[in-house]
């Protein structure tokens, strides 16, 4: 496997071996079951021809260029979506610098740029719905038309859907707002996840009873403050070995005051561990349990802490 992070435009200082590439082109925030499609198509071909699979991706996101002041927030970050192009069989991501400059390619000029930086390209692959080029002028007609004049098939993949509506980010970034995980889970087809090192907590959770490992967590975008049934695990060692638990993600409000309080993940595990503060871990996110709620003391919280461990229990039985 090629591990290159490039950019476009210094692919051809990168020697790659002289291959077929086929290239599947977006954004692909959070790789949901509609981006798997369009990148399935683009490894099964290139394994096919002894070629090269390849994304092209986008970083910083366009929306910072187009709307610097409110850019789109994120489901992945940028080394989550790296590891899992890979560990999908992608075997060069290349991360494109969305600047006025690329901006400002022209639709019909784009298959030919990208065949300059990448001699070998043999095919694109995207959704039927991709636009491109400067003022997102070009769809896939144009694509199809513009790439058959430098000798590039396009490969259209029709748009994945559930219950009859079109997968994207968007619909799994509101899903994550609003706190249902379980329908993030199924469309992006895979659990999401964060992952950090453990930071040494107040203990507090020790004396009331539920221990927690904490993980000063800052995603782009929040999922909604509440509890939820997780699964944690470390990184290299017994990383085999997950583990169950039950998490709170928010600002603690029965515990904290003020509003400058930054939002923790934290993790009470269902049996057992000896992890250690600065221990990398991954938690995946399984089910929503509740809101993250302000109670009158601390014996409410405890009494509603343990009715959550009570729930994740069941859950994972
Ligand atoms: C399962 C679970 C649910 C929680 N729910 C809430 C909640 O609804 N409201 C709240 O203020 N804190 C909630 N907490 C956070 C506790 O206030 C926090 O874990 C406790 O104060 C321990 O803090 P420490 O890690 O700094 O020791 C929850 C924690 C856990 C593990
Ligand atoms: N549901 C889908 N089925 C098949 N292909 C898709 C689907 N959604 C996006 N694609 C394709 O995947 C590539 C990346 O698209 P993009 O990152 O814009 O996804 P998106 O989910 O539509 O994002 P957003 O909601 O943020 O606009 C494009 O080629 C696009 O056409």
């Amino acid at each position: 496997m090629l591990k290159i992070p490039a950019t476009v435009d210094s692919l051809l200082e990168a020697d790659l071996p002289k291959r077929p590439v086929h290239l599947a082109i977006g954004v692909f925030d959070g790789v949901h079951l509609g981006h798997q499609a369009v990148i399935e198509a683009a490894i099964q071909s290139a394994k096919r021809s002894d070629g090269i699979s390849a994304v092209l991706t986008f970083d910083p996101h366009p929306s910072h260029l187009f709307r610097p002041n409110d850019p789109t927030r994120l489901l992945m970050p940028k080394s989550a979506k790296e590891g899992f192009l890979h560990k999908l069989g992608v075997d060069l991501v290349i991360f494109q610098t969305f600047d006025a400059n690329f901006a400002s390619i022209e639709a019909e000029d784009f298959p030919g740029y990208l065949q300059k930086c990448l001699p070998t390209l043999c095919a694109v692959y995207v959704g039927e719905n991709f636009r491109f080029g400067k003022a997102r002028r070009g769809d896939v007609d144009l694509l199809i038309q513009a790439s058959r004049e430098c000798g590039i098939d396009v490969i259209s993949v029709q748009r994945i859907r559930e219950n009859g509506e079109p997968i994207s980010s968007t619909r799994i970034r509101e899903e994550l707002s609003s706190g249902k995980i379980e329908r993030v889970n199924a469309l992006l087809g895979h659990r999401y996840s964060s992952s950090g090192k453990i930071q040494a907590g107040r203990k507090l959770g020790r004396t009331i009873g539920f221990p927690t490992v904490n993980l000063p967590w800052q995603p782009e975008l929040a999922p909604c403050y509440g509890v939820y049934c997780v699964k944690a695990r470390l990184k290299g060692k017994d990383s085999a070995n997950w583990h169950t638990g039950v998490a709170n993600y928010g600002v603690r409000p029965t515990v904290e005051r003020g509003d400058s309080v930054m939002p923790l993940l934290e993790v009470h595990l269902l049996d057992e561990v000896s992890w250690q503060p600065d221990d990398e871990i991954t938690v995946i996110w399984e089910k929503f349990i509740r809101s993250e709620q302000k109670f009158a003391g601390i014996d409410d919280l405890k009494t509603q802490i343990s009715k959550d461990r009570q729930f994740a229990q069941d859950f994972f039985t």
